[in-house]
């Protein structure tokens, strides 16, 4: 089958990780006879650099003519330095899930087993953790009225959620949670945010849809510690755009680096696929940033359009990765490949899984493979 996907590559590591994945894809189209057209896409500093607008008019029609989004990532230093700055990288995200409508965004989190003696964590802390996140994504705080007085003493960011932005998002947790351990944790701070207030009585009512799926609810200070504590508690965690977005950084140490994680952005139209993490600005173009989470990523991209064969094999190659060690330094810091290397790797395992030897000799080919 042919699909059209639209690659958002982005800044800093942006573009080093998501060649990785397109390199998965590209052995996915050999193995099972499909083909993936790409068409690259401007989006955040390189978007300012080159346009002056972080979102041109030209990106999101080419991403609502597309199958689906492979996004990498976004941001550069000499915005995040300079507080002023009235045009920044992140506006061209926010904007781009707002356009698409990707209201959704779902974001796995798992103790590879492969992995566990890399987290910080304890082995039998995480042992068996399997988490999925539903991150509101086009409300909240990050959508809200911004506002800095004239004399500069003061600003203001507004939180409004409404009914339908609670339910639609919720609805597709409650969905999820009935085809896993049947378990929602809302996290939200009711004890104080009249938002967070909506949510829980939104769900709540939601909840009664659901019988068979127990809810529970968790303020997001208590939540922050209890994903350390005891993380294997959680099966769906449901939360607000802010919420979602720092208590997922925070999980993502129990797969023992935030390079593993994936997520997908989804909603009313065309799907998005990115990972979690940012533009790691310090290691670009260094070729050290774990490709993983893009590649996952893809992954997912795969899932959402009905091939889950293809997906499972990705995820396979992935954990075959792990296995040998074939990883970069954040979480095989001894012996460290390189981006390009690991993404060498996956896709030569994609094409040939029955002969190691020759992935092994093909990624130790060439330039030197260990930083
Ligand atoms: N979705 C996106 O495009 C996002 C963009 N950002 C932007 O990225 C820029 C940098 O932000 P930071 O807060 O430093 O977050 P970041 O996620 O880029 O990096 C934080 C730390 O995570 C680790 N890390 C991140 N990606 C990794 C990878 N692939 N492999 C190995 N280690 C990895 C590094 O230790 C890094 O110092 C900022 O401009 C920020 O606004 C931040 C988060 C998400
Ligand atoms: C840069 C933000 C807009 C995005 C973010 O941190 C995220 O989506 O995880
Ligand atoms: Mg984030």
């Amino acid at each position: 089958m042919k699909f059209n996907i639209a690659v958002l590559a982005g800044d800093g590591i942006g573009p080093e990780v998501t060649e990785q994945a397109i390199k998965a894809l590209d052995a996915i189209a050999d193995v099972f006879d499909h083909s993936f057209v790409y068409t690259n896409a401007l989006v955040g500093a390189c978007a300012i650099d080159q346009t002056g607008n972080p979102l041109p008019d030209e990106t999101i029609e080419i991403c609502k003519e597309s199958d689906a989004v492979l996004f990498g990532a976004i941001g550069h230093p000499k915005y995040d330095n300079d507080p002023s700055a009235k045009v920044r990288p992140e506006q061209g995200l926010l904007k781009l899930r707002k356009s698409l409508g990707l209201f959704c965004n779902i974001r796995p989190v798992k103790a590879f087993d492969r992995l566990i003696d890399n987290s910080p964590l304890k082995r039998e802390i995480i042992s068996g953790t399997d988490i999925s996140i539903y991150r509101e994504l086009t409300g909240g705080i990050y959508f809200g009225d911004k506002h800095l007085s004239e004399d500069g003493q003061v600003a203001t960011d507004g939180c409004s959620y409404s009914v339908e932005e609670i339910s639609r998002i919720t609805h597709l947790a409650f969905k999820e949670a009935q085809n896993r351990r049947k378990k929602i944790t809302l996290v939200d701070k009711a004890n104080v945010l009249e938002t967070s207030r909506l949510w829980r009585k939104t769900v709540t009512e939601i909840a009664k849809d659901y019988a068979d799926v127990e809810l529970d609810f968790l303020f997001v200070d208590n939540a922050a510690m209890q994903m350390i504590l005891n993380p294997s508690q959680f099966d769906v965690i449901l939360t607000e755009n802010l919420f979602g977005d720092i208590i997922s950084d925070e999980a993502s140490v129990i797969g023992g680096s935030i390079g593993l994680l994936a997520s997908a952005s989804v909603g009313s139209t065309v799907g998005m696929f990115e990972p979690i993490h940012g533009s790691f600005p310090q290691a670009t173009g260094k070729n050290i940033a774990n490709p993983l989470a893009s590649i996952l990523s893809a992954a997912m991209m795969l899932r959402h359009l009905d091939l889950h064969k293809e997906a499972a094999a990705i995820e396979n190659a992935v954990e075959k990765s792990l296995e040998l060690g074939i990883t970069t330094g954040d979480i095989n810091p001894k012996k460290p490949f390189t981006t390009a290397k690991v993404g060498d790797f996956i896709a030569d395992f994609l094409t040939h899984p029955e002969d190691t030897n020759r992935n092994f000799k093909n990624i130790h080919m060439g330039q030197s493979t260990i930083i």
